[in-house]
């Protein structure tokens, strides 16, 4: 038999899949590392971390699976988007990687808006957002003068565990996307960008299309991991794109809901399309196609936060056990996932949460399902985006926490008006990447063809007309919260 490995390099932690070529999985393993946060709205890692927990991880495959290190055939990444790595001309990180949930470069975002003006959207069909890398890139220049002087090339978390595996460098185009330095639709690197905010051609990494085989493992890393040496690596694609792929959203109409930390509602795309609210439009791993994405910054996150703060220790199953006694509607209950600020469609970092209509007879079921509903409200925001720009948004496949509870799974479905769709082996992004090895390998001719074998459904929930009509009324009530509560949050700034 053979094998392929996908990694996920995810913000908490890190994911490896050994895949045979069925798509089963033979073994998993997965390694965390800490989120530094040194001053409020910072969020860094060390980059070592990274390399260290993987690398573990990927021993620990090797010796759980008992495979034969020569049956492993490729490896290919998935990674959490947008985080800044800086390299010295020796391959040296200059300072901890700055991530996609720090919030310091609001101020940066509005020079690139100031100082490119229409052409920002033009060339890489995004707005300046802090999550993304140039403001990160241009709060360096500003703040740190001395690491920046030292920069000889930047990198996202996944292209730098690549090259700490394989010793080459490269970053892939669907996580360049999320750089707000590519020109989208050529798939360059956008020279003007560049030109603007002083950065040499030369910071920019050498482009790889996802499927691309950029080398070998180096001997160090295959005797630390037990891997064989020549173990094939493929460029592997951003952790939204990866996602996509191990669910099959891979032609236009096919569309993703995942509510893991963060919330996501993707579309694929085709073709160029223009989006408002802050969809992002990123290329895809899949060669020539892109997807359209809205993202709610806290999803899961509002639900862990919850379950921590009123029943914790509780499993989940229990947490959410009497939901379904609550109504839809929660008894006139609203909450906004807006605990860590917000992208879609309201990109504000000062922007907070809120529970309206707190009643005496509410009990702890309702303010359970209240966030339920707020995090899935918050996601059809993006929903009603899609479909305000001509999308068609049929069945939506959903994946992470939020699929794992069939209340929450028709819950999607009411509030969404569509029919949704569980997988029945679902692992995320790494089996993307695992797909991603495994087409590279020529195991298959396409992603597609890998897809029909690997990925499979489970359960469909159609919408109940009569609680997607309350859902229908309630989500306009929902939508004026934030701009009721935005001048309150502003003005309770001060107070954090
Ligand atoms: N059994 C469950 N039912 C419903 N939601 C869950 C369950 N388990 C976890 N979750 C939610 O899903 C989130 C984690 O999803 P996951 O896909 O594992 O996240 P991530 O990709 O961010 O690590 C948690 O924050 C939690 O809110
Ligand atoms: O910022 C984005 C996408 O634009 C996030 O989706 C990150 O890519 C983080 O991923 P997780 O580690 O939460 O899965």
């Amino acid at each position: 038999m053979k094998y392929v490995i996908g990694i996920d390099l995810g913000t908490g932690s890190v994911k490896a899949l050994l895949v045979d070529q069925e798509g089963k999985v033979r073994c998993e393993s997965s390694r965390s590392y800490p989120l530094l946060h040194e001053q409020p709205g910072f969020s860094e890692q060390e980059p070592e971390a990274w390399v260290d927990q993987t690398v573990e991880c990927l021993r620990a495959l090797v010796r759980e699976s008992g495979v034969e290190p020569k049956e492993i055939e490729g490896i290919s990444f998935s990674g959490q988007m947008h985080g800044l790595v800086l390299l010295d001309e020796q391959g040296n990180v200059l300072r901890p990687a700055i991530l996609w949930n720090d919030t310091r470069t609001t101020a940066q975002c509005r020079a690139i808006e100031s100082k490119l003006g229409p052409k920002l959207y033009q060339i890489t069909k995004n707005a300046a957002l802090e999550g993304f890398t140039l403001p990160k890139i241009i709060w360096v220049q500003e703040h740190e003068p001395e690491v920046w002087g030292k920069a000889a090339v930047f990198l996202l978390p996944k292209d730098y565990l690549r090259y700490r595996l394989t010793g080459k460098l490269h970053m892939d185009i669907s996580d360049a996307a999320g750089t707000l330095l590519l020109d989208v639709m050529r798939k360059q690197w956008s020279r003007e960008i560049c030109d603007t905010f002083g950065i040499d051609m030369s910071l920019c990494p050498p482009l790889a299309e996802s499927l691309d085989f950029v080398g070998c493992l180096l001997p160090e890393i295959a005797s630390r991991t037990g891997l064989a040496p020549d173990t094939k690596v493929y460029a592997g694609g951003a952790d939204n794109a990866c996602g996509a792929v191990g669910a099959g959203i891979l032609r236009k109409g096919d569309a993703l809901c995942s509510i893991g930390t963060s919330g996501v509602i993707l579309s694929y795309e085709d073709r160029e399309k223009d989006f408002t609210g802050n969809i992002h439009f990123f290329n895809h791993s899949q060669p020539d196609g892109y997807y359209a994405m809205g993202v709610t910054l806290a999803a899961g996150y509002s639900l862990d936060w919850l379950k921590k703060t009123i029943a914790a220790g509780e499993s989940y199953e229990d947490f959410l056990s009497k939901v379904s006694e609550a109504p839809a509607g929660a008894g006139g209950l609203l909450f906004t996932p807006y605990l860590v600020g917000e992208r879609t469609p309201h990109a504000d970092s000062v922007i907070r949460g809120s529970f309206i209509g707190l009643d005496g007879s509410q009990r702890r079921e309702h303010l359970v399902r209240a966030v339920m509903e707020g995090i899935t409200f918050s996601l059809h925001e993006s929903v009603e985006l899609f479909r305000g720009a001509g999308v068609e948004v049929g069945k939506i496949v959903s994946i992470g926490g939020g699929a794992k509870n069939d209340v929450w799974l028709q819950m999607q479905a009411d509030i969404f008006q569509a029919p949704v769709v569980k997988l029945n082996n679902e692992q995320g992004p790494a089996l993307g990447a695992a797909m991603l090895a495994a087409v590279g390998c020529g195991w298959f001719d396409s992603i597609a063809e890998c897809a029909d074998r690997f990925v499979g459904y489970d359960r469909q929930f159609e919408p109940d007309p009569k609680r997607a009509a309350v859902y229908r009324d309630l989500f306009g009530i929902y939508q004026s919260i934030y701009t009721s509560t935005r001048d309150l949050n502003r003005r309770l700034q001060a107070y954090r």
